[in-house]
């Protein structure tokens, strides 16, 4: 196989429903062994773009292939080398944790070791439990476990912490990160900016069926400028003039006892400075740095949820 070759190309991928546009010419690329976000809102038309990928369904216009297969021609071979993750209704609820890996393996010619995929989602003490005894992390990581069990080159993982607690949800965020490191490229459909953020090399901002932006999240939070949110709480009372007189600061206002002053360039020297000149403390400071969710609202005019 070329080494340059896309493990997933997509391009100009067009998809209606009835009237509706829900997937408008989008394209990306992901390479071999990255975390490769789509991040947008409800309704962006992330999952529609995730199952034209996985040859769920037929797209209107564009292309689509997958380690250079055509998801909708070479099923599959698509389907040996893709692991996917089940939607939660596909299970018995009486299947046990084993017996589903189990019986997943034997669907492929070179099955993971059950056990070892257990053992790296936390699943070993649960291999006797019944599907509907666990609880939504479990599920979830089981859910996971089945997507990675016929050793697959890509996985596509989608709305992987819906309705996980933030606790599970770490413990989902480490898991992916270690299953790439085991060299799996990851396709991750997400509508939480925490979760792009943390987890993806690179990401794709889904709004309205388009493409708003691919970069790293680095990359797009650098394309925001740079304004930052200073908020404290001042030992002794002070006017607003105080701040609105420098020439860094753009607002201040007021939460309460708090003074938020919001402001470019080196703003927080400035506010420190004038501080420390009146010998006021600021207390419970916090400096807020520009997220992906401003860098959405700056490349849509619109919030991510
Ligand atoms: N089977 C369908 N029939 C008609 N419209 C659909 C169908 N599936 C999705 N849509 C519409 O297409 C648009 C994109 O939906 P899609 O599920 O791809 O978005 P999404 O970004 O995955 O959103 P969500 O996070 O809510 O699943 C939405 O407006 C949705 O209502």
């Amino acid at each position: 196989m070329l080494s340059g070759m896309p493990i997933i190309d997509v391009r100009k991928l067009h998809k209606r429903y009835g009237d509706k546009v829900a997937v408008n010419d989008v394209s990306f690329t992901v390479e071999r062994g990255e975390i490769f976000g789509i991040l947008g809102p409800n309704g962006a038309g992330k999952t529609t773009t995730v199952e034209c990928i996985e040859g769920l369904r037929r797209p209107d216009g564009g292309e689509v292939t997958v380690l250079g297969l055509d998801p909708l021609r070479d099923t599959l071979e698509l389907r040996k080398r893709l692991g996917v993750q089940l939607q939660e209704s596909e299970l018995p609820e009486r299947i046990k944790v084993g017996e589903a890996l189990e019986l997943y393996a034997s669907f492929y010619t070179d099955p993971s070791d059950p056990d070892e995929l257990l053992d790296l989602l936390g699943l070993t003490d649960k291999r006797g439990t019944a599907y509907k005894k666990l609880s939504g992390g479990q599920k979830q990581r089981l859910s996971i476990a089945l997507s990675l069990i016929g050793n697959p080159e890509v996985a596509v993982l989608d709305e992987l912490t819906t309705g996980l607690d933030p606790q599970a949800r770490r413990e989902v965020w480490s898991l992916i990160e270690s299953i790439r490191d085991r060299g799996v490229t990851i396709l991750l459909v997400t509508h939480f900016m925490e979760e792009a953020e943390r987890l993806c090399d690179r990401l794709a901002l889904i709004d309205q069926g388009e493409v708003v932006a691919v970069d790293t999240p680095a990359g797009l939070v650098e394309g925001v400028d740079d304004e930052q949110r200073i908020r404290f709480r001042p030992s002794e009372p002070v006017a607003d003039h105080v701040f609105t007189e420098l020439p860094e600061v753009r607002a201040v206002e007021r939460q309460g006892t708090r003074i938020v002053v919001t402001g470019t360039g080196n703003v927080l020297y400035a506010v420190a400075s004038v501080l420390a000149r009146k010998q006021i403390i600021a207390k419970e400071l916090r400096v807020d740095q520009a997220s992906l969710d401003d860098a959405f609202v700056a490349l849509t005019g619109r919030k991510l949820d």
